[in-house]
């Protein structure tokens, strides 16, 4: 059977991984909302908005049609942002039929708003049972603009069915983009969402001139609180010092591409939040997982002392300086104190 791919957003990362696709000899159509975009990527080969001069594939071709871009589709992937997954899950539901089954793969990072669900939660709760395999969770660090220029990337691909993992896993893999299986959904889902509110946190630090010692700091110990909260909520402990966890915290605490360091960084320069999210033009994951993050840590009665000091930032107008103060004011603690249980479970190989 041909493979047939249909790329659902085109975006930065939607527009990179349908390029990438279609490098790999795949069919690909690449859905995007907006009609104007479909000209722009089938004739002049750019999205100039997501990707300044990119030049890409010939034979990658969009469409503004959902309905074609989903018939035949073996696999269809959600890269759209984390809140409007449902809308466009709902969407496609109408389209799937009993026989065709196609994969559902994401790449989204993040945590809905309101429900507080993992992106594959969302797709679960709005698709037909029966009517696709999966989802699986595309996940690493992976920088769009880093990919475009096919620079060696690593990801995972997690699903609780491996087969259906592995298969995606080979209809990406080429000479520089390679994926490794996990059946864990959970962990890869929270650790891809909640880097990006410590990813702000680094930004921040940047922008008010701190220096390597302290972002360390804050990558350790985000790590220790993503882990916390992950594995309060059901996550493999191991799964957050592999690519979706520890690799692309560092990615997005480290790199001038990442959105959510970005307006980290203007946020610590004095900037606005509505400025800073205005001048991107791109989704800012972090600020609504933030929200999130911060209720469900109080639901679970979990300690996330760096992501609530990066919420108050956020949504309660609180000094970046002050939070930092109070952070470091804490009482001092055991660096083995997790407050959970770390029971390993090996992933199957
Ligand atoms: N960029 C990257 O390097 C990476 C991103 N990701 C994740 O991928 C997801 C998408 O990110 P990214 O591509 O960067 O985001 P962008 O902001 O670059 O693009 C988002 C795309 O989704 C479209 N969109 C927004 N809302 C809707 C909707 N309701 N229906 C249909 N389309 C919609 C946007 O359209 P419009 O132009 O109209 O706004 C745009 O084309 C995020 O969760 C992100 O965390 C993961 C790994 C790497
Ligand atoms: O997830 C990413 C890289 O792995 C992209 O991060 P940003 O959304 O912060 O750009």
């Amino acid at each position: 059977m041909t493979e047939k791919i249909a790329v659902l957003g085109a975006g930065s990362w939607g527009t990179v991984l349908a390029n990438l696709l279609t490098e790999n000899q795949l069919e690909v159509a690449l859905w995007t909302h907006k009609p104007a975009q479909v000209p722009e990527i089938n004739e002049q080969h750019t999205n100039q908005h997501y990707l300044p001069d990119f030049k890409l594939h010939e034979a990658l071709h969009a469409t503004a049609d959902l309905a074609a871009a989903v018939k035949d589709a073996t696999v269809i992937l959600f890269v759209v942002p984390t809140n409007a997954i449902r809308s466009v899950a709902t969407q496609v539901s109408a389209l799937l039929d009993e026989t065709q089954r196609p994969i559902i793969a994401h790449a989204a990072k993040g945590l809905e708003l309101g429900t507080k669900l993992r992106v594959s939660q969302v797709l679960e709760a709005v698709l037909p049972a029966g009517r696709y395999q999966g989802p699986v969770v595309i996940s690493g660090p992976s920088h769009a603009e880093d990919v475009a220029t096919r620079d060696i990337t690593t990801l995972t691909a997690a699903a609780a069915d491996e087969a259906v993992a592995k298969k995606v896993q080979q209809l990406f893999m080429n000479d520089y983009f390679r994926l490794y299986t996990n059946t864990d959904v959970i962990g890869v889902e929270y650790g891809a969402a909640l880097k990006n509110v410590i990813a702000i946190g680094a930004g921040a630090l940047h922008g008010l001139g701190y220096g390597d010692n302290t972002k360390a700091a804050l990558m350790t110990r985000g790590l220790a609180e993503i882990t916390r909260l992950g594995v309060k909520m059901g996550a493999n402990p191991m799964t957050f010092i592999g690519l979706s966890g520890v690799g692309d915290l560092i990615v997005t605490c480290t790199s001038v591409h990442s959105r959510n360091w970005r307006a980290g960084n203007a946020l610590g320069q004095g900037q606005k939040l509505p400025e800073v999210l205005a001048n991107m033009g791109m989704v800012v994951e972090g600020v609504s997982t933030a929200k999130v993050v911060h209720e469900l840590a109080e639901q679970q009665q979990c300690e996330m002392p760096i992501s609530n000091a990066i919420y108050q930032v956020l949504y309660q107008g609180a000094p970046i300086k002050t939070v930092i103060t109070d952070l470091m004011a804490r009482e001092g603690k055991a660096e083995s104190d997790f407050g959970v249980t770390l029971q390993v479970v090996p992933n199957k190989v």
